[in-house]
């Protein structure tokens, strides 16, 4: 089955791991909000530590920067990063107190271990790989919410209460930086390795990459559990 045009390094590395992904995307906790059914209770234990997972994962975009390669590659992930920091916290910590949790709850939530183990494999990808390991461990969690959010927004009951969440990845905007992140995967492979690409051991490895982090992207909406 085919999924949104973010690419071809996407389309290829999505393909190769089809239980996975779909294991991922159609979740019983993403099923849950198509149709409304999931409790507020855990989805509240969701968003706390979404909050804790997205301050490592902005840390994560920032060792991009560090390891990319080119002034361009450099602007978007450094843009990516300041889109984290300043937009998608905010509106997180916004989300939480509308919910009834304050912004010290959050801070002082332990992390969770699908949590720890998530963010530390994007991070150790970074550390001991190059800039395209770390675009293969980032992938799955930009792209894959892109996925989601398209497909929730045509499939989701009317009276979802999860309609907000599911309209901020539907988003034209949040859309277009999936097609960016795409772009920027595809021209980073195309730079170092070339057209023959997907003929390199190389190229297998990064696929592993994506697939791991998409396991534990799976893993990561079981926290929602009580
Ligand atoms: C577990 C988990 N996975 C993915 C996202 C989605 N997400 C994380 S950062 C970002 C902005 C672009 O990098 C988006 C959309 C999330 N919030 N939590």
């Amino acid at each position: 089955m085919s999924g949104p045009d973010y690419g071809r390094s996407f389309a290829a590395w999505r393909a190769a791991c089809p239980g996975p992904w779909r294991a991922y995307t159609r979740h019983a906790f993403v099923e849950g909000m198509a149709d409304g059914t999931l409790p507020r209770p855990a989805f509240l234990r969701y968003l706390v530590q979404d909050y804790l997972f997205l301050i490592h994962f902005s840390r994560a975009w920032a060792l991009a920067v560090v390891k990319a390669g080119t002034l361009d590659e450099m602007r978007a992930c450094a843009g990516t990063v300041h889109a984290l920091v300043e937009g998608e916290m905010a509106l997180h910590v916004r989300i939480c107190a509308e919910a009834g949790i304050a912004q010290s709850e959050l801070t002082a939530a332990e992390e969770a271990p699908e949590n720890l183990a998530y963010t530390r494999y994007v991070l150790e990808a970074g550390y001991s790989g190059d800039f395209l390991d770390l675009l293969a461990a980032l992938a799955p969690c930009v792209l894959g919410y892109g996925e989601i959010g398209l497909r929730l927004a045509g499939a989701a009951a009317p009276g979802t209460p999860y309609r907000d969440w599911i309209e901020a990845y539907a988003s034209a905007d949040y859309q277009q930086t999936c097609r960016a992140v795409g772009t920027l995967i595809d021209e980073a492979v195309a730079d170092r390795l070339g057209e023959g690409a997907r003929k390199l051991p190389r190229w297998d490895a990064l696929a592993a990459r994506f697939e791991t982090a998409t396991r534990l992207e799976a893993a990561f909406w079981g926290l929602g559990r009580a």
